[in-house]
């Protein structure tokens, strides 16, 4: 019996990857994709999106979503069972795509595939790590040397690990194929930089392409016949690295912090958007997605925003069993969303939302 082949795709928090799975489908050509989504965030938004978008492929039944926590440090409680599953199906999938949490390590779940359970019936076809290169462009993972040296300098006791840019590494290492998404907000040279300093992070030589709201060639994603199961060992990430070196340390999402905030009806979603990006910077907030309940409208509006870039489009009617409200996931470094600040940001928000930030500014 030949192996189902298996495509993760990892990435950073709103680097595209929902985008990408979602045109993936749109372009499936008659192959029948299983979906396994997991996200960091109680909302479910991914997977609700991917299910909403009417594609026909992308029933409730080919979705599954993993919310127990991020599936890199869940593999035996929820991953494995989730797949066990998947495969006693009747009608079995052509292809499986997983679609891991913004924060997920991939190792761990790469190396999942060795388990008994799931070696005699699935390989990995590869890991497709999605980088979001404007973002990249703006040093947003990079520490600024000068500054962690003058850091040192002041302070030797001082600890510099970036949990950002260990977390950026750590995907780029597992990848099999690097996707240069959001190439649209970066000219030619800037893309080109982005794609030399991507080069120098992964060691091996890893294929890169470039994409543009996640349009890629499904072929260009699957069908890679990696067998990346049998390679993982030696992509190791920064902690499988630290505990080689007999120094353990937990990888337990600790350095970043996620709350749900839900509001009543939007009520001017131009303003909202137009303030939105400000109150983002303020407080450093990694990323912010939901819905948002608009007065008069029959469609949900989804509100996306990845630092300070902010998109809100209506997708699908409310159904009729749902609670209209406005629901936003946030998520943002730990030190950066103590009870306080998140207190503050949820006052804010809600300020917003009610349309009373746009009365006190104007
Ligand atoms: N301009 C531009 N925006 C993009 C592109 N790809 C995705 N986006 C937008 O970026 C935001 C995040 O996209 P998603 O596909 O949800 O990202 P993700 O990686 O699934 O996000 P998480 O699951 O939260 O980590 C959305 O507002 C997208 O519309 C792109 O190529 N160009």
């Amino acid at each position: 019996m030949s192996k189902i082949p298996a495509t993760v795709i990892t990435g950073f928090l709103g680097a595209g990857k929902t985008t990408i799975i979602r045109n993936m489908l749109q372009n499936a050509g008659g192959r029948k994709i299983a979906l396994i989504i997991n996200e960091f965030g109680d909302l479910g938004v991914d997977g609700d999106i991917l299910t909403g978008c009417g594609i026909e492929t992308c029933t409730e039944e080919d979705v599954v979503e993993l919310t127990n926590g991020c599936i890199c440090c869940t593999v035996a409680d929820d991953f494995i069972p989730t797949m066990t599953k998947l495969l006693e199906r009747k009608d079995a999938p052509d292809h499986i795509v997983i679609e891991t949490s913004g924060l997920a390590l991939p190792q761990p779940l790469v190396a999942a595939f060795n388990w008994p359970e799931v070696k005699t019936r699935v390989t990995v076809d590869g890991v497709v790590t999605v980088v979001d290169a404007a973002a990249v462009a703006e040093g947003r993972f990079a520490d600024d040397e000068a500054k962690v040296a003058a850091q040192r300098a002041a302070d030797e006791s001082l600890d510099h690990d970036n949990p950002l840019e260990e977390l950026f590494e750590d995907q780029l290492r597992a990848a099999d194929l690097v996707v240069l998404n959001k190439a649209d907000l970066i000219d030619r040279d800037t893309l080109e930089k982005v794609r030399a300093e991507i080069a120098a992070k992964t060691s091996r030589s890893v294929r890169t392409v470039a994409s543009e709201n996640g349009r890629l060639p499904t072929d260009v994603l699957l069908g890679m016949k990696a067998g990346t199961e049998e390679l993982i060992g030696e992509r190791k990430s920064h902690h499988e690295m630290e505990h080689a070196s007999g120094e353990p340390h937990d990888h337990d999402h600790d350095e970043f912090e996620s709350f749900v905030a839900s509001f009543g009806a939007l009520a001017d979603r131009e303003a909202f958007e137009r303030r939105l990006p400000e109150l983002l910077a303020r407080y450093d907030i990694l990323r912010m997605k939901g819905f948002a309940d608009v007065p008069g409208k029959k469609m949900r509006l989804v509100v996306q925003a990845v630092g300070k870039r902010v998109e809100t489009y209506f997708d699908r009617p409310w159904k009729a069993d749902e609670t209209r409200a406005t629901r936003l996931v946030v998520i943002g470094l730990h030190d950066g969303l103590k009870r306080e600040t998140r207190e503050a940001i949820e006052r804010e928000l809600g300020a917003m939302v009610a349309g009373e930030a746009r009365q006190a500014a104007e």
